[in-house]
């Protein structure tokens, strides 16, 4: 079957994750094309894959049957501006609080919209993504958004595009919660006398191990909890602390408070676009 061309507008960050996945997944690369006018990141963006890259997404889009917007938010309107699509062409949003409504009215409704919420493990392939789209999409366009996704980790499929803020404030920030956290046991183990290297490694290796742990076993993290903390033992201590610190209330406000500023910033793309 005919590969279909991939046009990645913006060639960032994410964008290189996806790219990167699509071609260990064996997508061609004479199949995606890049727009990234900073000319030193077009460079790497060559080297490193192989692609062609141009400065404007006017260059890419002809002849492109998916189209992935992978640049900032406050670069969106820019970017797509006069742009035309192909009929019929997937249009794929990894961008954070911009709607499709917005990106409707921006790119007209002749071609299909997907709105994703990626992470950044999708550079290692260990990614997971929410994504929307409204009902009347033809499956083609779902499996290709599928797919592109894919090639970067999990997906999950939604049914409503207000469960992007709520998929933004659980695994679209949330690498950053769990950096934090071996970040705060780093430093709570050098108060207890470890060196700073040792307390990094010791942190460090339990959340990659732990992660290991919980993926390998397939067993629910609050089983896997329960294994550890010993009764009257040192686990039970430091979650009794924990608990009663109030870390639910603390990670509900948390997330409560990002799901709140991606509708926010949703809100404000609508307004000024
Ligand atoms: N970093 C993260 O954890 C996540 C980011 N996202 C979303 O992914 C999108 C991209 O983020 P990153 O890759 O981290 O940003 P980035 O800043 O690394 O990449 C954006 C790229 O777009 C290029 N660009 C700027 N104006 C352009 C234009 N007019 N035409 C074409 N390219 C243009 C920039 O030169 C840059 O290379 C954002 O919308 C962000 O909300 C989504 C999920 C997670
Ligand atoms: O912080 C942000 O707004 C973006 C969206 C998810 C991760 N980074």
């Amino acid at each position: 079957m005919m590969q279909p061309t991939i046009a990645f507008i913006g060639g960032g960050n994410m964008a290189a994750a996806l790219i990167g996945g699509l071609l260990a997944s064996g997508h061609s690369a004479s199949h995606i094309r890049v727009a990234e006018p900073f000319a030193e990141r077009a460079d790497w963006l060559r080297r490193q894959f192989g692609i062609d890259v141009k400065s404007s997404a006017a260059e890419i889009v002809r002849g492109s049957q998916a189209v992935v917007l992978a640049v900032k938010p406050q670069q969106m309107a820019e970017a797509l501006s006069g742009l035309k699509l192909d009929k019929g062409a997937t249009v794929v949003s990894i961008a954070a609080g911009v709607r499709l409504s917005s990106l409707g009215d921006l790119l007209g409704d002749q071609v299909h919209l997907v709105r994703t919420m990626p992470n950044t493990p999708a550079l290692y392939q260990k990614g997971i993504t929410g994504l929307y789209t409204p009902k009347g999409t033809p499956d083609a366009a779902r499996e290709l958004a599928d797919k592109i996704l894919k090639a970067a980790g999990k997906t999950c499929w939604l049914e409503n595009e207000s469960d992007i803020d709520a998929v933004t404030a659980v695994s679209g920030s949330g690498p950053a919660y769990f950096f934090l956290l071996t970040e705060v046991m780093r430093e709570a183990g050098e108060k207890l006398g470890l060196s700073p290297e040792i307390a990094a490694e010791l942190a460090q290796q339990t959340f990659i191990g732990a992660a290991e742990m919980a993926a390998k076993t397939g067993i629910d993290v609050s089983t896997l909890r329960a294994q550890v903390t010993s009764k009257g033992g040192t686990t039970e201590a430091a979650l009794k602390a924990l608990e009663s610190g109030g870390i639910r209330a603390i990670f509900e406000r948390a997330l409560r408070e990002a799901a709140d500023r991606g509708r926010e910033l949703g809100e404000q793309f609508a307004q000024k676009n």
